[in-house]
């Protein structure tokens, strides 16, 4: 399949080049006021409300963008890549983290043998084993209870996990679940990050996860040898056995490190690192933490948009709008940055995981066949929770350059308010806050009825806007496991998108 013609010397992309010339003399003020546009540029999916109104795209754009991705075969390869065939080139593998959270009745083939049976095999070991680890059934090597966990890995194997984490611990369900037990996170080889994670805790109640895809990386491995050295120092050399499970796809190294492979839970190599916290990488630490039903809710948020990525017509699918636009912004517009601002704290870690999806799999200077671009690829990706970058980095977002950005409201909080009548923490007034926002203020007509919640008049945007950037905001009724489940792998199914418009696409 592969070629040296690439994505830039199709007639769509030729197409779009000039359009850019049309755009640029629009404003956004303008686009704004066309009713039908804005309509239009609203998708919802199970609870999620895509506004992509405030982009600096006219209908026509978006049909142009269509057009690419036709010429992409954009269609046929996100099939190839749910059939398994091996998209990814480099290594000659296929790309399945869809399957780590099919149902159990699915049939996802690599090398034509279904995978799904050996992911639950998996999943229902992780569901056995963080049961007894919480009842107490299984206890550390003097008997006691192990109400701690401490989860060592580094980029895929720790970003994911750290993020579904730091959103589920103000849950109030997954919060009850969790009660009187810790989780942490070892990645840095700096032995402060040691230093903070053993502080306070007790060896007799700790069980270390080491988390590692090829069990080889150089920090893990310190880390991991570090708190051998602390649990056999405390409690002897047999304890191991006891306080030390691995997550790895190459269990032959697990055992040469000394963790006995009946406690190792394996993965595969066709998930990427980037996309592997619904692997045991994320499933197990969480599982420990919060019990595997509230990770399965988890599982099934990331299932429900996967089947809404493979099944639903372009207009209306919410990972590849987001896909083309983001090749609008960076490789027409010329936009290199995107900054991702969630207004909610739950979603503090989002960028720092998206950071590593996006940009690790996107960006390449070159096509899959080594041919230069002549075009810039894949964006640089950074955010903070919204409220706080108001306060740091909007400045130059509203009076500097342009940054197309991400904001994403939630309709519910996970927590009530503390102070009646204050403007923090409520419904409405994190609404307000986020809506405040002048890139943040989408067309609303229709948000009552997608959401089926009640909007404020105060809160209905109004149709005047003076800026010139473009924007994008997904809204949630609420934030729950099952919609952390969706946001992150909403926009974890981007980089397929991209390397299929980005990279596979060049094929041509
Ligand atoms: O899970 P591991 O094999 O330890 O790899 C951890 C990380 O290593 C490298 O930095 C890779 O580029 C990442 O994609 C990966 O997530």
């Amino acid at each position: 399949m592969a070629s040296t013609t690439l994505v830039c010397d199709t007639e769509p992309w030729k197409d779009l080049k000039g359009h850019v010339k049309e755009i640029e003399k629009t404003h956004l003020r303008d686009l704004m006021n066309d009713v039908e546009r804005c309509k239009s540029m609203m998708v919802e999916f199970d609870g999620i409300l895509l506004d992509y109104s405030r982009q600096r795209v006219r209908q026509d754009t978006v049909e142009k963008l269509f057009k690419l991705a036709e010429a992409a075969h954009l269609k046929q390869k996100i099939d190839r890549m749910y059939s398994g065939e091996r998209i990814n080139s480099t290594e000659n593998r296929s790309v399945l983290h869809i399957a780590l959270r099919a149902p159990r009745d699915k049939v996802i083939c690599s090398d034509g043998k279904n995978v799904v049976p050996d992911v639950w095999t998996v999943l229902d070991k992780i569901k056995d084993f963080s049961e007894r680890v919480r009842s107490g059934s299984w206890v550390g090597a003097t008997g006691k209870v192990l109400k701690d966990v401490v989860a060592i890995g580094i980029g895929g194997s720790f970003l994911g996990p750290l993020f579904v984490h730091t959103a589920l611990q103000t849950d109030p369900e997954a919060a009850e679940s969790a009660k009187g037990r810790q989780l942490r996170f070892l990645a840095n080889v700096d032995p402060i990050d040691v230093a903070r994670n053993i502080t306070g805790l007790n060896p007799e109640t700790t069980l270390v996860v080491v988390v590692s895809k090829t069990f080889t990386t150089a920090e893990t491995m310190l880390n991991a040898r570090t708190l051998k050295e602390w649990i056999q120092a405390a409690l002897g050399p047999q304890a191991v056995a006891k306080h030390m499970v691995a997550v790895s796809t190459n269990i032959p190294l697990v055992k040469e490190f000394g963790i006995d492979p009946a406690n190792a839970f394996a993965f595969w190599d066709w998930v990427g690192g980037r996309y592997s916290v619904c692997s045991a990488v994320g499933v197990l630490p969480l599982s420990l933490q919060y019990g595997f039903p509230i990770v399965q809710k988890f599982l099934n948020g990331a299932s429900s948009i996967d089947n809404h990525f493979h099944s639903t017509s372009f207009e209306k699918n919410i990972p590849v709008l987001l896909g083309l636009l983001s090749v609008w912004n960076v490789s027409f517009l010329g936009y290199p940055a995107r900054a991702i601002l969630p207004y909610s704290q739950a979603l503090e870690k989002f960028a720092p995981h998206i950071q590593q999806v996006s940009m690790e799999s996107n960006g390449k200077g070159v096509s899959i066949d080594g041919i230069p671009l002549p075009f810039e690829a894949g964006e640089i990706d950074f955010g903070e929770p919204g409220t706080n970058g108001q306060h740091s980095f909007y400045q130059l977002i509203h009076q500097g350059r342009v940054i197309p950005c991400d904001f994403i409201g939630i309709v519910k909080s996970q927590q009530p308010i503390y102070l009646k009548g204050e403007a923090v923490s409520n419904h409405d007034e994190l609404m307000s806050n986020f809506f405040a926002q002048p890139d943040a203020l989408a067309y609303g007509k229709t948000r009552e009825q997608l959401l089926g919640e009640k909007i404020p008049n105060h809160l209905i945007p109004h149709k005047t806007f003076s800026g010139n950037r473009p924007s994008l905001s997904l809204l949630l009724p609420s934030l729950s496991a099952y919609n952390i489940g969706q946001v992150v792998h909403i926009i974890s199914q981007l980089p397929s998108t991209f390397m299929v418009v980005h990279a596979t696409l060049v094929m041509h």
